[in-house]
């Protein structure tokens, strides 16, 4: 029952996915980025996620939730081909990007991880000056002048939050930064190349509470400009920044044999308060997962 859900009406966000506005009148859904119909993710003979159907919308935050080995970073790095890089993986069925097939031949997996940015769970500056660092991707994209550069890193780390406090240390090194301003300058790195979406596996899991609260504001900040998509364990987060979740379980074949599986996606404020599948119930209210 409803009620017995550790997470209330008054944590979960009504974001940007609610389809009434305040006043009642209907709002349209915001345009799809991403299509997934029938989705399958393999490694080598495993099949690590099969049939997975979802739409994500554009500037909003998508949270992938579930017990653990559901496959959650699986669908993740399926939004950009990041699985192209693990020896065996293979995705199946239809990843649509803005209605085109992302794994079709014709397309550079280097352009779609560029317009689909990534953030890690824990913080991996390179080990150069906090400038280089966010400077970097903008240097791969081709010569740009001093002054242009110079605009691009403060503008990345302006939307980081975390300007002010490198500004006049922009030549020291990234490693110098605390975990939470480290994750903040990945941020920066993600997005100083404008990229139009960004992934982000368990941002938080390697960071303190209060490191954590602020890469939760600015996860709210950046949907004004970006679409995003986070892998969390902490449900409690999921409700306080997400828009739509999707909750996903492993079932167990005959042979014992652990497959995950889309179990629920919907609103994050109808899956936390009123979720339509009894695993997902179960898990938000912590009684299985
Ligand atoms: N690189 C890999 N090679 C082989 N199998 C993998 C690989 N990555 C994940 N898997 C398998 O795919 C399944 C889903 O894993 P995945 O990491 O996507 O789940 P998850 O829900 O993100 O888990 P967690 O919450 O523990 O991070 C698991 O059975 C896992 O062992």
């Amino acid at each position: 029952m409803a009620a017995d859900l550790t997470i209330s009406t008054d944590t979960a966000r009504v974001g940007r996915a609610a389809s009434r506005l305040a006043d009642g009148t209907e709002r349209p859904p915001a345009p799809v980025v991403f299509t997934l119909e029938g989705m399958n993710v393999s490694y080598g003979s495993h099949r690590a996620v099969r049939e997975v159907s979802m739409e994500i919308r554009e500037r909003e935050i998508t949270a992938l939730i579930g017990p653990s080995g559901c496959g959650k970073s699986t669908v993740l790095r399926s939004l950009n081909r990041m699985n192209d890089m693990v020896p065996g993986a293979r995705v199946s069925g239809t990843v649509e990007y803005h209605g085109l097939d992302l794994y079709a031949d014709d397309v550079d997996p280097i352009e779609v991880r560029r317009r689909i940015g990534m953030v890690f769970q824990k913080p991996n500056p390179f080990p150069k000056s906090i400038y280089e660092n966010v400077a970097y991707g903008l240097r791969v994209e081709g010569r740009r002048s001093r002054s242009e550069l110079d605009d691009r890193v403060e503008e990345a780390l302006t939307g980081a939050a975390l300007w002010d406090e490198v500004k006049d240390k922009l030549r020291e090194s990234g490693f110098a930064l605390s975990g939470g301003q480290q994750q903040r300058l990945c941020i920066a790195r993600a997005i100083a190349v404008r990229p139009e979406v960004v992934l982000m596996d368990e941002p938080c899991s390697a960071l303190d509470p209060i490191a954590t609260a602020r890469i939760e504001d600015l996860m709210t900040k950046l949907s004004d400009d970006f679409t995003i998509v986070i892998v969390t364990h902490n449900m409690q987060q999921a409700a306080r920044v997400s828009d739509r979740t999707a909750f996903f379980t492993a079932d167990t074949d005959s042979e014992g044999v652990r497959h995950g599986r889309l179990v629920e996606f919907d609103e994050t404020e109808r899956i936390f308060n009123r979720p339509a599948d009894q695993r997902t119930e179960g898990y938000i209210s912590g009684r299985f997962g």
